[in-house]
């Protein structure tokens, strides 16, 4: 798989100057990409554009050579996962919320039985009892790994990770990106934390 970012230029405020200024990008199988640069400097935006949630003002992004036209969305869309954060799965416990991504109809196929989740878990470090917690009394660390969890049981070939080891110590980190990097997806990541981007393949910086 391919995604290509080629001269993009994107501004919310079409009257101010663009967030993002002739931005390019290819991306493929296996790359690790960290995105950083300071606050608003159009991180997540990249991934809004991306999602088709957000249109370039000038400039093309293609999925595997083809521009993003409704049906490549769509094709993109099912083969991507997107963890943002500070994960909202609403109220209840989280034995209850978890399976709620799994419910859409791309993803249904990938529920996992508890076993898998638990097991899941334990490769990330949260400990069982958290599956019978309230999700909103979970850490902030700890909600993280549980959308990592989905993330890595969800199984897409595409990846968009914002700030994934903002929340976590180290052997947690270590845990996550040996889960979730297998060499063959792809990985965007947005980051501010240096140990997570040496261990980018390419870093990208927004100004
Ligand atoms: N839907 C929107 N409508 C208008 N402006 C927006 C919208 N979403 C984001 N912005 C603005 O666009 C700029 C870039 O936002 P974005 O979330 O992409 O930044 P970021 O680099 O991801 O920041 P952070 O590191 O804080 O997450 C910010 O000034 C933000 O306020």
């Amino acid at each position: 798989m391919e995604i290509t970012f080629s001269n993009v230029d994107f501004a919310y405020d079409k009257a101010a100057k663009p967030l993002l200024k002739k931005f390019s990008l290819k991306v493929k199988d296996g790359d690790l990409i960290g995105i950083k640069g300071p606050s608003g400097a159009g991180k997540t935006t990249l991934f809004r554009l991306l999602l088709g949630f957000e249109i370039p003002d000038s400039g093309t992004i293609l999925f595997n050579d083809k521009p993003l036209e409704p049906f490549q969305l769509q094709l993109l869309r099912k083969e991507t996962t997107w963890v943002p954060q500070d994960l909202d799965l609403g109220e209840g416990k989280l034995s209850e919320v978890f399976y709620f991504p799994f419910t859409f109809a791309a993803n249904r196929s990938k529920s996992p039985d508890e076993m898998k989740v638990l097991s899941t878990f334990e490769a990330l470090g949260l400990p069982k009892s958290v599956w019978q917690e309230e999700f909103t009394n979970l850490s902030t660390g700890q909600r993280q790994r549980v959308g990592l969890a989905i993330a890595y049981l969800m199984d897409k070939n595409i990846m968009l990770l914002d700030e994934p080891t903002s929340a976590l110590d180290e052997a947690s980190k270590e845990k996550i990106r040996n889960l979730l990097f297998d060499g063959k997806r792809i990985i965007l990541s947005t980051s501010h934390d240096p140990w997570w981007l040496d261990r980018c393949s390419k870093i990208i910086e927004l100004k």
